[in-house]
């Protein structure tokens, strides 16, 4: 085979409820994630050992050494099946990164899918899964796609009903967020009070299933706002500019510094993108629709 061809979604978190630090250091999480229409590509070729390169707007904030998941799942994913096969991947690089919109996982997947294919190795979603939750959080949901009901630290997935599409859109921040610093913060905002275990909000699913932007734009939540706000204090006004220009609803992606903004239809989300796009601090404000389908070979 010559070459595979994989395209990967973010996401966005349309709830994220973060419960009590456990021991190994992650957090029990009610996280509601939603695939939306900003993708990345990855194309792998055959070579001896595994490398990668980027493409795009992107490239220079992304790493290009061991530490890139996209190589790290590769890796582990030759390492799982027993075969010594490298591979040359390419990155074109759409989704945000350090954005809150999990680029580096959907990145991950992607790579595991490509491999796979280009390997002849023939694994099942729910193997690539298994590995994809050993590289992060957030990976086995970007094989899953669509729209998911993530426990655990959030690779435990159901999948859910969803009657959409909904129209998004992404203020794309002029500064990135770690997210292991955003859980931290968190947790210091927190300290002293009580954090009770994480429960779906029922009415926020039944949103999702009558397709009820307005039900959903009201139901947003994101228990890692307040430390995002309290790392990058200049997401409060991008909000409050989504916000005052109409939104049903506007919300922190995940662990930011992306702004996620609902729109009613594709015509008030162009609307709002061109708000969007002027507000300081933005570096772009881009338009999708979700649920898109998970990590699929070209
Ligand atoms: C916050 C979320 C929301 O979907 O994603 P992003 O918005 O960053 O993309 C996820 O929980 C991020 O998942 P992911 O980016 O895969 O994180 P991981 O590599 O597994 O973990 C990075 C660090 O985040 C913290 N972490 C992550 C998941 C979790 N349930 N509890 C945690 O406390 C830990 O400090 C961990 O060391
Ligand atoms: N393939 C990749 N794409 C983007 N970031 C990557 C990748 N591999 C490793 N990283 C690292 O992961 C960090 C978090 O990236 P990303 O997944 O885009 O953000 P988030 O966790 O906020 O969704 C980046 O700052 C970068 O150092």
């Amino acid at each position: 085979m010559s070459s595979v061809t994989v395209r990967v979604p973010a996401k966005v978190n349309v709830q994220l409820s973060v419960g009590p630090l456990r021991q190994d250091g992650f957090h029990d999480l009610v996280n509601v994630f939603h695939a939306v229409s900003i993708y990345d590509e990855v194309v792998a070729r055959p070579a001896r050992s595994v490398t990668v390169s980027v493409t795009g707007g992107w490239a220079a904030e992304v790493p290009l050494h061991d530490g890139n998941l996209a190589v790290r799942a590769a890796r582990a994913l030759a390492a799982r099946a027993g075969c010594d096969e490298g591979a040359e991947l390419v990155i074109h690089k759409t989704i945000p990164v350090a954005g809150g919109m999990a680029g580096g996982s959907a990145d991950a997947a992607a790579a595991l899918v490509a491999c796979d294919e280009l390997w002849g190795l023939g694994l099942s979603r729910e193997e690539l899964m298994e590995i994809g939750a050993g590289l992060g959080s957030d990976v086995p949901f970007a094989l899953m796609g669509g729209t998911a009901l993530g426990t655990g630290r959030g690779e435990l997935l159901r999948p859910l009903p969803v009657g959409g599409p909904f129209h998004w859109v992404f203020a794309v921040a002029d500064a990135g967020l770690s997210t292991a610093h955003v859980y931290k913060e968190c947790d210091r905002l927190r300290e002293g009070s009580p954090v009770p275990e994480p429960r779906a909000d029922e009415e926020l699913l039944a949103a999702l299933r009558d397709g009820d932007a307005a039900e959903l734009g009201r139901r947003l939540v994101n228990d890692l706002e307040p430390a995002a706000l309290a790392l990058h204090p200049p997401l409060a006004g991008t909000l409050r500019a989504g916000r005052d220009a109409g939104a049903l609803g506007a919300i922190v992606s995940g662990s930011g510094a992306t702004c996620a903004f609902l729109a009613g239809d594709e015509a008030h989300a162009a609307e709002l993108a061109g708000v969007l796009a002027t507000t300081p601090g933005t570096r772009a404000a881009v338009v999708a629709e979700g649920p898109a389908p998970g990590a699929t070979s070209l």
